[in-house]
This record gives C-alpha cells, sequence and structure tokens, in this order.
C-alpha cells in the first residue's frame, strides 16, 4: 500500500485532484467527506456541536445548520479550536477504518487521504508522501468567489484561518501547480500518478 497524503489550501483543487487520481484507481478517504458524516443527525458528534454551541446551530429539522456554524467558528478560533476538538479525533478514526479495509481488499492499494488540515494539525509524518495542491492566494480567491459563488469576505477569512502558503509547501515531498487550466491539470496528475506507481513498486528512494 502507498499512503499519500493530499492538501492544499480552500479552493485550490483539492477535490479536483481527488477525483482525477480515484479515477486512475486511488482509494480516495475525504475528511471533509468524514466531518460532515460524524455530525449527521443522530450522532453523538452532533450532540456535542450543540452542547458546545448551542441549539442555534441545528436548522429546524434538526441536521447541523452549516453556514450558522461556520459563521461562528471562522473569526473566532477559540470556538473553531471547540469544534475543531469535536470532530477531529472522530474523523481520525473514521479514515483509519476505511483505510484499513482499503489494505484488506487490496494490499498495493494507493490510499489518498484528503484533507484541507494536513499541515495544521501536525500530520505530514503519517505519510510515505505528501501532496500539496498550490495556487496562488488570488487565485483561490477567484475560484471560490467566481466559481463557487464564496462571498469574497468568507473566502478570505477562511483562507487567513489555514496555513500559509509557504509553510504548506515546506512539507510537501510533492508540489502539483494547479493555476493553469483544467487540461493543465489531466496532464500534472498523470505525472503524479506515475511517481505513486513508481514509488509502490521501488520503495523510498524516489521520495523528493
Ligand atoms: C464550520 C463548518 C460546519 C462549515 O461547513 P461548510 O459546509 O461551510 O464547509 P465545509 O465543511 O464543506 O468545508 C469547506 C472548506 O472549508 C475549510 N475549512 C473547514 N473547516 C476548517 C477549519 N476548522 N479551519 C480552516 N479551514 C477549514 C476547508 O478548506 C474545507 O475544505 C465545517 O467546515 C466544519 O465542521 N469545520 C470543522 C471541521 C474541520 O476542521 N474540517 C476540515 C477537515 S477535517
Ligand atoms: N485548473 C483549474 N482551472 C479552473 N478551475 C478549477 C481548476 N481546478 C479546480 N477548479 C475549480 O475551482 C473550484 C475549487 O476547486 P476544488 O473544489 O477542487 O477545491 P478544493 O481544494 O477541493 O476546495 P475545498 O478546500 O473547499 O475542499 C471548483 O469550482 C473547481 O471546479
Amino acid at each position: 500500500m502507498l499512503r499519500v497524503g493530499l492538501t492544499g489550501g480552500i479552493g485550490s483543487g483539492k477535490s479536483a485532484v481527488s477525483e482525477r487520481l480515484a479515477a486512475r484507481g486511488a482509494v480516495v478517504i475525504d475528511a471533509d467527506v468524514l466531518a460532515r458524516e460524524v455530525v449527521a443527525r443522530g450522532t453523538d458528534g452532533l450532540a456535542e456541536v450543540v452542547a458546545a454551541f448551542g441549539p442555534g446551530v441545528l436548522t429546524a429539522d434538526g441536521d447541523l445548520d452549516r453556514p450558522a456554524l461556520g459563521k461562528l467558528v471562522f473569526g473566532d478560533e477559540t470556538a473553531r479550536r471547540t469544534l475543531e476538538a469535536i470532530i477531529h479525533p472522530r474523523v481520525r478514526l473514521r479514515s483509519a477504518q476505511l483505510e484499513a479495509a482499503a489494505a484488506d481488499r487490496s494490499p498495493s492499494a494507493i490510499v489518498v487521504h484528503d484533507i484541507p488540515l494536513l499541515v495544521e494539525t501536525g500530520q505530514a509524518d503519517r505519510f510515505d508522501l505528501v501532496l500539496v495542491v498550490d495556487v496562488p492566494v488570488e487565485v483561490q480567491l477567484e475560484r471560490l468567489t467566481a466559481q463557487r459563488g464564496m462571498a469574497a469576505a468568507e473566502a478570505e477569512q477562511r483562507i487567513a484561518s489555514q496555513a500559509s502558503r509557504a509553510d504548506r509547501l515546506a512539507a510537501a515531498d510533492v508540489v502539483l501547480d494547479n493555476s493553469g487550466s483544467l487540461e493543465e491539470l489531466d496532464r500534472r496528475v498523470a505525472e503524479v500518478w506515475a511517481t505513486f506507481e513508481h514509488r509502490l513498486s521501488h520503495g523510498p528512494d524516489t521520495k523528493r
């Protein structure tokens, strides 16, 4: 098995990369997806979030009101850390279970953990390779506002609550520049995939 940690700032293109890696056969474990599952309706995770933040973070249907909670935590570091302390241990447990299941199914699997906060949470050493999807902050802002319809102030707040571009690059074994077109991204993902396959069959000497 090859264990890859995939990270990048918000809107850098992690999902675009992980979709392409999955199409080539990687098993992708997406921390954002798990972070939603562990606070789904009826979970003890959601009960803890409500205990910490009050019933105002629930919708009328009893689901987590994500925009409301986002307004509370982005811009208030203490609140954000309280939320992370509830969610991150649950995400780690679930991702370890999914990885073990993938290893059982295929000992030569390439498992890609898509983790937005990989650098912030000091997890780089857990992986055989850390792949950083890199774009300048201006490109993050442009894609988040123009393509995802996020308000500029919200995008700036989330970027400010994440590691700097330099800190992320310092943790990278492989950097994937996603500042170009989607066609260029296809080519770069093909190169990265070849690096992974080489590493899987030849061992750690190819680590950059
Ligand atoms: C605050 C919440 C409810 C807002 O939900 P929302 O649906 O608006 O955003 P979503 O979860 O889809 O996240 C989108 C992006 O925001 C960024 N982001 C999310 N949480 C954080 C955080 N704690 N710190 C910095 N950036 C974050 C990431 O780039 C992520 O990819 C949600 O982001 C959350 O529960 N965050 C805490 C859990 C966490 O740290 N998740 C990150 C990966 S484990
Ligand atoms: N090379 C590219 N050219 C143009 N648009 C792109 C490119 N790569 C990604 N995008 C678009 O930019 C937006 C952000 O990409 P994506 O959702 O993959 O980022 P992300 O890093 O997964 O974000 P998040 O941190 O929120 O999970 C999406 O709308 C995506 O379609």
